[in-house]
C-alpha cells in the first residue's frame, strides 16, 4: 500500500550569507547550512517534507518557494513573500510542511527580492513511490542545476532596476553548473582563441569552482536531471558526440523525442536519456551556453568523464558550440515536440470557462522608470500577504481598488513599441472561480526599443497547466488561433515560454485553492513587475498557521481578536 509506505522528511535549514567563489571570484552568496547550492532534497512521491528554516540573514527576511510542487491543500506552504506568507524574519524558524505528490525534477529557491539570484537554491528530486516505476528505463542518474552569476550583489542590482534612470543589470559574468563555473578562463582554451587555461582553479583547489567532472561507465544510459534557476540567461545544453532523450518536462512525462541539444529556460526542469556509446577512450564535455539573448558570458562546461579514463583528461575535440542565440525558428522548433506522453492527463474538452488575455509590455513610469507591465499594469507586492488578507476579507490591504483587465483589447500593434507607453502600477490579482477551466493567453509585444522582443518564461504557482498552443504575431482568438488549439496530447508543465512576438496559450482548472503567483521567471523582469496573481477560491482554504499570516493588517487585525486569538 502507497499510503503505508509514504513517510515524513525533516530538515533543519539555516539560511545565511557567506563568502563564497562560484566563479573563483571571492563574493557573497546566499547558502543553506554552509553551503552553496542547498541540500539536495531526495524524496518519494506521497512523501511529507518538512523544512524547518531558520533565517540567520542579519538584516533582511526570507522565504523559499518549492518550484513545480503544488502544494494541493497547502497554500500557505508555497513560499512566497507578500503572496503566501509573511517574510520569516532574521533569527525567527518557519516550518514548511508539505507533501511531494508526483514523481520528477524539482528545484527550490528564494522568492523575496531578487534572493534567488543571490544564490539561494537547490534540488528536489522526486522519485517514483515504492512498487511504481517509472516508463524508461536507465542504469544512473547525473543532477546538473543550472545558474547565471552575476559579480554586482543583488543590492546594486534592485537599485539599479528602480532608478531613474533606469540601469540595466546587463548580462550575467558567469553560468554555473552545480554552482561552479569559471570567470575570465576556459577549461576549454586550447579550442577558445584568446582564452587563458583555467589552471588556478584546479592547481589551487579551489574547492568552490573546481571543474564539475561526471563519471560514468561506458555502455550504460543514464539520466540526466537538467533544471534552471537563471536570473536571466536563456540556456542551452549539449554533450559532445552524444544523443539526448527527453523524457520528461517540469515534473511530467513527455513524449520522448531524441535531439542533440536542448533549451532550457529559467524556471524549466527536464530529463533527458544518455547512452554511453562513443569511444570509450575519450571523455566529452558538457556545454551550456546563452539562447535568446546576445550571449556575452562565456559557456560553462562540465567532464563527461568515460572510467577508468582519468578525470584530468580533457576531451581531445572542442566542446559542442551553442546554437545561435538569435535562431528562433529553431528553438521553436525543440519547444514544440515537447507533448503529453500518452497517459498523461488531457486537458477538459470543453472550451473553457474563462479566458484571460495577457499583453506583456516593457513601459515607462514617471518618465523614467522602466517596468514591465501586464495589459498596461505593472505588479506591485502588499506589506500584507494575499493569503491572510483575503481570507480575512480585507480588501483594504490590496494595494489597488480595480480588479485588472481580462483583456487588452483587439488592435495593440505587437510589432511596434506601445503608441503610449505610460504604465501605473496595481496587485494584478484575478479572482478565479472554484474549479473553473481557465484559459491564459500570454502576448509578447515589441519592447521599448525598436525591433526588440525578448524571450519571457511564465512561471504559474499552485498547479501545472497545459500547454495548448504557441504562434506568432498577434493571438487572433475567435478568428482562428482558438479553435486550432492543442486538446489533444499538450504537455503539462509549470513553466512555459512567449517567443518574442509571439503568443502562447496555457489551460489550468482551478481546483487548488489558494493564491498564486504567475510571473515571468527572470528575476529582474518579475522585480519590475512582470506578474499576476491568481487568487483562487480563498475561502476554501483551511485554517492557516498563524506564522504564516502574522504581519502588517492580518497581525493588527488577529491581535484585535478578528478571525482568532494569538
Ligand atoms: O528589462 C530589460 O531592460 C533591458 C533593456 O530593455 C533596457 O535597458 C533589457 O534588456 C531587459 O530585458
Amino acid at each position: 500500500e502507497c499510503a503505508a509506505a509514504a513517510k515524513a522528511r525533516h530538515f533543519r535549514w539555516e539560511v545565511s550569507n557567506m563568502f563564497w567563489s562560484p566563479d573563483c571570484e571571492e563574493k557573497v552568496v546566499i547558502g543553506i547550512n554552509g553551503q552553496f547550492p542547498g541540500p539536495t532534497i531526495r524524496a518519494k512521491a506521497g512523501d511529507t517534507i518538512v523544512v524547518h528554516l531558520k533565517n540567520g540573514l542579519h538584516t533582511e527576511g526570507v522565504v523559499i518557494h518549492w518550484h513545480g510542487i503544488r502544494q494541493i491543500g497547502t497554500p500557505w506552504a508555497d513560499g512566497t513573500a507578500s503572496i503566501s506568507q509573511c517574510a520569516i524574519n532574521p533569527e525567527e524558524t518557519f516550518t514548511y510542511r508539505f507533501v511531494v505528490d508526483k514523481p520528477g525534477t524539482y528545484f527550490y529557491h528564494g522568492h523575496y527580492g531578487m534572493q534567488r539570484a543571490a544564490g539561494l537554491y537547490g534540488s528536489l528530486i522526486v522519485d517514483v513511490a515504492d512498487g511504481d516505476e517509472e516508463p524508461f528505463k536507465y542504469d544512473g542518474e547525473i543532477n546538473l542545476l543550472l545558474s547565471d552569476w552575476y559579480h554586482e550583489s543583488i543590492y546594486t542590482q534592485m537599485v539599479g532596476l528602480s532608478s531613474n534612470p533606469f540601469r540595466w543589470i546587463g548580462e550575467p559574468q558567469s553560468l554555473l553548473i552545480n554552482g561552479r563555473g569559471q570567470f575570465n578562463c576556459s577549461l576549454a582554451a586550447a579550442h577558445t582563441p584568446g582564452a587563458k587555461q583555467c589552471a588556478a582553479a584546479g592547481a589551487a583547489g579551489n574547492r568552490h569552482c573546481a571543474p564539475v567532472i561526471l563519471p560514468v561507465l561506458p555502455n550504460k544510459t543514464y539520466r540526466l536531471r537538467v533544471a534552471s534557476t537563471t536570473s536571466l540567461a536563456s540556456l542551452n545544453l549539449a554533450v559532445g558526440n552524444h544523443k539526448l532523450t527527453v523524457v520528461e518536462a517540469d515534473g511530467n512525462y513527455v513524449e520522448p523525442f531524441a535531439v542533440d541539444d536542448i533549451d532550457i529556460y529559467s524556471g524549466d526542469s527536464y530529463s533527458v536519456l544518455l547512452t554511453t556509446d562513443q569511444d570509450t577512450s575519450a571523455n566529452y564535455w558538457v556545454s551550456v551556453g546563452v539562447r535568446g539573448r546576445q550571449p556575452r558570458t562565456a559557456p560553462a562546461l562540465a567532464v563527461l568523464n568515460y572510467r577508468p579514463n582519468r578525470a584530468s583528461r580533457l576531451p581531445a575535440a572542442a566542446p559542442p558550440a551553442t546554437p545561435a542565440w538569435d535562431d528562433f525558428a529553431r528553438s521553436k522548433a525543440f519547444t514544440y515536440r515537447i507533448l503529453g506522453r500518452a497517459g498523461v492527463t488531457p486537458p477538459p474538452p470543453a472550451t473553457s470557462d474563462r479566458r484571460i488575455e495577457l499583453l506583456n509590455t516593457q513601459n515607462r513610469m514617471g518618465g523614467g522608470h522602466v517596468k514591465w507591465s501586464i495589459n498596461n499594469v505593472s505588479m506591485v507586492l502588499p506589506a500584507t500577504p494575499y493569503l491572510g488578507s483575503l481570507k480575512m476579507g480585507l480588501r483594504s490591504a490590496l494595494p489597488s481598488a480595480a480588479r485588472p483587465s481580462d483583456t487588452f483589447g483587439r488592435g495593440y500593434d505587437v510589432t511596434r513599441p506601445p503608441a503610449n507607453p505610460n504604465t501605473t502600477v496595481g496587485d494584478n490579482v484575478y479572482v478565479l472561480a472554484h474549479n473553473a477551466t481557465v484559459d491564459v493567453v500570454l502576448q509578447n509585444a515589441n519592447a521599448l526599443a525598436r525591433n526588440v522582443s525578448e524571450v519571457h518564461p511564465w512561471h504559474l504557482h499552485g498547479h501545472d497547466f497545459w500547454v495548448l498552443g504557441y504562434g506568432d504575431g498577434a493571438f487572433r482568438g475567435d478568428a482562428g488561433d482558438a479553435a486550432a488549439l492543442n486538446l489533444r496530447n499538450p504537455p503539462l508543465r509549470n513553466t512555459a515560454v512567449i517567443f518574442p512576438y509571439g503568443w502562447t496559450a496555457i489551460r489550468f482548472v482551478a481546483d487548488n485553492p489558494g493564491v498564486w503567483a504567475f510571473h515571468c521567471h527572470i528575476e529582474p523582469h518579475l522585480h519590475m513587475g512582470m506578474g499576476v496573481i491568481f487568487a483562487e477560491a480563498v475561502d476554501r482554504v483551511s485554517e492557516l498557521p498563524k506564522a504564516a499570516v502574522s504581519c502588517g493588517a492580518t497581525a493588527t487585525a488577529l491581535m484585535a481578536g478578528a478571525g482568532g486569538h494569538v
